[in-house]
This record gives structure tokens, C-alpha cells and sequence, in this order.
């Protein structure tokens, strides 16, 4: 029988459908609920063995259709894909070094967690590559190890991250929800809005879920989902950016349910009661000046899968 010399995974953006953040903690983190939200805009991560290569040692390479994107990806031991495989090797007798091509569709530096999903797939991909029979809630631990959004892709669906947002608890959903992003130029730094919001907020109360949102995931009812989306990160991702509120008022403005601001932005994302309402709220935001693109997703969808 011949071993395995390549897999590739699929691996999903999240939206924030809450972001609550508490108080600085000591570790440099920050307290949070974080309702996550898997949306059918996918990266595809493929790994295959070169055992030229030291074990978990990788070398990258990269496309997409986005060129601007692309170049602030970077194609050494810092990508957290090659971390990942670094980190997982550390695990198993069997690892190898590994070339990993990462097929870019989630914006980068956009608060859509591209890097996190992009680990999440290379340590699903090497675990599969490698046989490497680390237990799942073993990979759950190596990926917040790796990074604050790394477990959820591994996962998935619609779940809430405690924590800094790392232990994740499943919310089950009825249904589809339809959405739209406004694709920002250029990213904001994750880090950068967490020390706005510290700026802005010094006495953050202690984060926790939102109840109408729970209610109107439970529901599956768009309307309630839209009136309920909120982050606390938002009003730091406009200080950096203050472009941005004038995209969140135009999808307003063209009949969105919801609007906010995703993760740490500058993507926006924009909830729509169907498919062809997405197309139509889409239209509408491209024209804008603060606008570089728009897709459109729906949600929820499975976590990282083996193709
Ligand atoms: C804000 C969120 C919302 O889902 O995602 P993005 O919108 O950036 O994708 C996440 O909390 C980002 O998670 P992730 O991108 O994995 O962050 P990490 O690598 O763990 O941390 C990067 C930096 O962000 C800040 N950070 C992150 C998570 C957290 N709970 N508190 C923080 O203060 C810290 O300054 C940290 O050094
Ligand atoms: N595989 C990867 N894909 C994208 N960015 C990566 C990757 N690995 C490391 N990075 C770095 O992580 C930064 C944050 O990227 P990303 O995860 O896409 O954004 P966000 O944290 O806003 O969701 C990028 O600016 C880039 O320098």
C-alpha cells in the first residue's frame, strides 16, 4: 500500500455575530464572548510530504484571486500554517517536512480569521498526512495554542469562544443566513484594535452573551439575528478606520437586517433575508469609495474538512 504524499483541506471564514470584550487581563488577552459564525468563503490548504525536509519543517506557497491580498502573506516559518505543522510534528514520530500551498479566498488582515483557518486546515491536513493519532481534543489544544481563533475553524457551525476566545461551546442553529462583505484595502492589526479599545474603554465591564442573540439563533430568524449583531470592537475598528461607518450606513441604507463591523475588521458584514437580497445589497455597496469588493456567503457551515 502507498502512503499518503498529499491532502488538502477546506477550511472556512468566521463572522463575529458577538464580540464582547471585557478588561485587559494580565496575560495581554482580553476576556471575551465571541459568538462565532462559519460562512461558506473558504481557503484550501494543501499539504504534501518532502522528506528532503526536516520533520515539520515547511516551505510555502501561495495563490488567490486577490493580488493585494496575497502580498501580505507571509511565506516563511511565521505563517501560521507552517506553525502549525511545526507545532504538530512535535507530536508524532511520523512527521515529515511538508510543502503547504494555501489557496487564498478569505480576506487577509480583514477580521475573518484567514491565518487562524488557514492552521486550523494545516494541522487537520498534517494529522491526516502524519497518521498521527493525536486525539481531536488534543488538536483543540494545539490550536489555542497557535492562536485565540484557531480552535474555532476546527469546529465550525455557529459556537461561543470564552476565554480569550478560545473554549468553545457549540450553538445550534435552524436554518441559513445569507451574507454579505464589504472587502476593506488593506488590513487592520488585530492587536492595534484590542489597544484602541483599551483606549477607548478603560472600564470595560465583564463580557457575557447576549440573550436576544441566543433567542434568535435558537429561532434561526434572521430579522431578530440582524437587530442583534454587535461589537465591541467596532468603535476601535472606526477610530483606525473611520472610512468604515460610512459603508455600515450605505447597507443600511440599501435594506440590510444587520451591519457590523467582523472581528477586528475592516471588513464589514452585512446579514440579508435571502440569496438574492445578498446579490442586491451587494450591488449596492460596490459602488462605494471605501468598498475594494464584495462577496457574498452564507452561514452556517462544517469547520475544516479533508477533501
Ligand atoms: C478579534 C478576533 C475576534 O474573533 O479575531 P480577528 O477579528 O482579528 O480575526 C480574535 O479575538 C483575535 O484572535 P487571534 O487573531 O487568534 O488573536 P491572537 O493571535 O490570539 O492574539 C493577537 C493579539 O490580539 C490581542 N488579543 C487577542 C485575543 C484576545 N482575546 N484578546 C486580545 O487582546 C492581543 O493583543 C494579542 O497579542
Ligand atoms: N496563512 C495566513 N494567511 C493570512 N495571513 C497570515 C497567515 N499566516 C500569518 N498571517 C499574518 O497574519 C496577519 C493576520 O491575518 P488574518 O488571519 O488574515 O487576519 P485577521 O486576524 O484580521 O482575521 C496577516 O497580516 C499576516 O501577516
Amino acid at each position: 500500500m502507498n502512503a499518503t504524499t498529499s491532502v488538502t483541506v477546506r477550511v472556512p471564514a468566521k463572522v463575529n455575530l458577538q464580540l464582547a470584550v471585557g478588561p485587559a487581563r494580565g496575560d495581554g488577552y482580553h476576556g471575551l464572548v465571541n459568538v462565532f459564525h462559519a460562512v461558506s468563503l473558504f481557503d484550501e490548504v494543501t499539504v504534501s510530504a518532502r522528506t528532503d525536509l526536516p520533520p515539520g519543517q515547511a516551505v510555502l506557497s501561495a495563490d488567490g484571486e486577490r493580488p493585494d491580498h496575497l502580498a501580505r502573506v507571509p511565506l516563511d516559518e511565521g505563517n501560521l500554517a507552517a506553525r502549525a505543522a511545526a507545532l504538530l510534528a512535535r507530536h508524532t514520530p511520523r512527521a515529515t517536512g511538508v510543502h503547504i500551498h494555501l489557496r487564498k479566498a478569505i480576506p487577509v488582515a480583514g477580521g475573518m480569521a484567514g491565518g487562524s483557518a488557514d492552521a486550523a486546515a494545516a494541522l487537520v491536513a498534517c494529522d491526516a498526512l502524519w497518521d498521527s493519532g493525536v486525539p481531536r481534543e488534543q488538536l483543540l489544544e494545539l490550536a489555542a495554542d497557535l492562536g485565540s481563533d484557531v480552535p474555532f475553524p476546527l469546529l465550525g457551525h455557529t459556537a461561543v469562544g470564552t476565554g480569550r476566545g478560545e473554549l468553545l461551546t457549540p450553538l445550534p442553529t435552524p436554518g441559513t443566513f445569507h451574507w454579505v462583505f464589504a472587502l476593506a484595502e488593506g488590513g487592520l492589526s488585530t492587536a492595534a484594535v484590542f489597544a484602541e479599545y483599551d483606549r477607548l474603554r478603560p472600564d470595560a465591564p465583564e463580557p457575557r452573551l447576549d440573550h436576544d442573540l441566543a433567542a434568535a439563533l435558537a429561532a434561526g430568524d434572521p430579522r431578530r439575528l440582524g437587530t442583534a449583531l454587535t461589537n465591541d470592537l467596532q468603535p476601535a475598528a472606526l477610530s483606525l478606520r473611520p472610512g468604515l461607518a460610512s459603508v455600515l450606513d450605505a447597507g443600511r441604507a440599501a435594506g440590510a437586517l444587520g451591519a457590523v463591523v467582523s472581528g477586528s475588521g475592516p471588513t464589514c458584514a452585512f446579514l440579508a433575508g435571502s440569496a438574492e437580497h445578498a446579490r442586491g445589497l451587494a450591488a449596492a455597496l460596490r459602488g462605494l469609495d471605501e468598498c475594494a469588493d464584495t462577496v457574498t456567503a452564507h452561514g452556517p457551515v462544517p469547520g475544516a474538512t479533508v477533501l
